[in-house]
């Protein structure tokens, strides 16, 4: 779906336009596709928290309908930390600036070991991240 994001200070942001691939509704994006976007977006707050964590659970909620083909921007920001509980959050607007979708995520700190269940190498950044996890 071309997602784009880059980390902002302590916030992620960026852009979205989806199309016929990650239709729901008549003209109107699936909610599944829309939640991922939401969901990649906190979960790149950890690049910024330098934490390697999981979602636990994401809720959300879809205040106006998502159009395909129009432009959207992303933003998500970390609201707060208890233990190795994350508790992170992302807006999806819309070209008027009106809050089309938000979702309020929680995410666990886990050991890199965590990734290895994965069996794929992982990334040279993620290699200094583990003295913060678990919190
Ligand atoms: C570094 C970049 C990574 C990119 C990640 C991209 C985002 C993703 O898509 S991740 C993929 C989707 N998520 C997953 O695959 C996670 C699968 N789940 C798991 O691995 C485990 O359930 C995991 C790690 C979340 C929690 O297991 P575990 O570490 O054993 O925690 P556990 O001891 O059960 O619970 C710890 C605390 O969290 C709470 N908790 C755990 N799960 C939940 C939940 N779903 N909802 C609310 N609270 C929860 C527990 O109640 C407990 O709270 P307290 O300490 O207050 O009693």
């Amino acid at each position: 779906m071309g997602l784009r994001l880059r980390v902002d200070g302590d916030v992620v942001r960026g852009e979205v336009t989806f199309d016929r691939r990650q239709q729901g509704a008549p003209g109107i994006a699936h909610g599944g596709a829309v939640t991922t976007v939401l969901d990649d977006a906190v979960a790149s707050l950890l690049v910024v928290l330098e934490t390697p964590a999981v979602t636990a659970n994401i809720h959300v909620d879809f205040r106006a309908p998502t159009l395909l083909h129009h432009p959207m921007t992303v933003e998500a920001r970390a609201t707060g930390r208890d233990g190795r509980k994350l508790h992170l959050t992302a807006r999806l607007l819309d070209e008027r600036a009106t809050v089309v979708a938000e979702a309020q995520a929680l995410f666990l700190a886990v050991d890199l070991e965590h990734f290895a269940k994965g069996g794929e190498a992982l990334p040279e950044a993620w290699s200094g991240w583990g003295a913060n996890a678990p919190g």
